[in-house]
């Protein structure tokens, strides 16, 4: 491969998936936000911080440096947290050189501005630069993606050559990308599928069963597609890799961060204990609150999310969110 490509963020996913294209031969500097890190990966070609046992290619550069990361790079993938990608878009936006292609593997919406990637990215980044997003979601573990298990995700942009251009670069015979033109679609299913796992975990940590964490699934995707259409989006996409797939991944899985918190919140932790005892991101706990607040700005009803917010910030018992949940006025289930 010919591109030059930079990976802003070294965790867990972020060290995958430049792992994954350094292995198919792609010119890849991976940057950290920790100096340690990088020492680390460059003299033991590990990630013990994020990515412990997974072997870095023998191709890849590493550097605390993002002049060093995207400067004249082809393609820049984001992969920071949600919640400092402006801060890192902007410090990435006089080094993007035009012509470059941004990739969002990041989920999650801003809590001060209720803002998707793509919107930060078209309000921090000149005009020309934004235009040639896409995001990259789906049901993705990253550690499942390292050990190389078979994989199918979405690349959505609104220029379909530019989702035909992250396909064939990032796909591989255990990587498989479908193209998508549904960018708001695949970047509300990603960040909200968070915050139904987050309610999923709490299920199982109350010991509940697996009819209750079938109806949050379900129920999840109703309310999840509900906001998205609001928000502009397809909702056939939510039956897609990035609605259903990753939500039924992510409330399933034993692997998701964002099952875990919900999981010990379930079992009676607090969420300070939790977060205190986690030096990964589990996105739903940010995006709960500011999906929450979108929610309630445009009209959509969201009684998973709110009541997964008001366990998570306003101490309401689990068990009594669920008991609130189940009573709510009947309803039709379309509608
Ligand atoms: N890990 C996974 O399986 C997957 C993760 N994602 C998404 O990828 C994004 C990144 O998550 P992971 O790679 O899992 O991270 P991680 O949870 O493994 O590691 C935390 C990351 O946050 C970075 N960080 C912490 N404070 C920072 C700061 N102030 N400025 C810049 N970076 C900072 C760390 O350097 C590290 O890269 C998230 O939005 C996550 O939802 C998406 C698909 C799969
Ligand atoms: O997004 C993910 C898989 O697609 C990872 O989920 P967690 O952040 O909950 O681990």
């Amino acid at each position: 491969m010919s591109e030059r490509i930079g990976v802003i963020g070294a965790g867990s996913w972020g060290t995958t998936l430049a792992n994954l294209l350094a292995k198919k031969g792609a010119d890849v500097t991976l940057w950290a936000y920790e100096p340690e890190l990088v020492a680390e990966m460059r003299e033991r070609r590990v990630n013990s911080l994020f990515l412990p046992g997974i072997e870095l290619s023998a191709g890849l550069a590493f550097t605390n440096s993002l002049e060093e990361a995207a400067a004249g790079k082809d393609i820049i993938l984001l992969v920071s947290p949600s919640q400092v990608m402006r801060t890192v878009l902007r410090q990435l936006a006089p080094l993007l050189r035009p012509g470059v292609t941004l990739v969002n593997a990041s989920k999650g919406i801003e809590l001060d501005t209720m803002m998707t990637v793509d919107q930060v990215c078209a309000e921090v980044l000149p005009a020309a630069i934004a235009r040639r997003f896409c995001v990259l979601s789906g049901p993705s573990f990253a550690r499942e993606v390292a050990q190389e298990m078979p994989t199918a995700v979405v690349a959505a942009a609104t220029d379909q050559t530019v989702a035909a251009l992250v396909q064939r670069v990032f796909a591989t015979p255990y990587f498989r990308v479908y193209t998508n033109g549904d960018v708001m679609g695949v970047e509300i299913g990603g960040s909200l599928k968070n915050v139904i796992a987050v309610a999923a975990g709490i299920s199982d940590g109350l010991g509940l069963g697996h009819n209750t964490r079938a109806a949050l699934i379900t129920r999840g995707l109703a309310e999840m597609t509900r906001l998205g259409v609001a928000m502009g989006a397809d909702p056939a996409t939510f039956a897609g890799l990035a609605g259903m797939g990753d939500l039924v991944l992510t409330c399933t899985g034993d692997l998701s961060r964002n099952r875990t918190v919900g999981m010990k919140l379930g079992q009676g932790m607090r969420l300070a204990e939790i977060l205190g005892e986690m030096r990964m991101v589990a996105e739903g706990v940010k995006t709960a609150e500011s999906a929450w607040r979108l929610a309630a700005r445009i009209g959509v009803e969201m009684p998973i999310t709110e009541k997964v917010y008001q366990v998570l910030y306003e101490d309401k018992p689990a068990r009594q969110a669920v008991l609130e949940l189940m009573t709510r006025d009947p309803k039709a289930e379309r509608g």
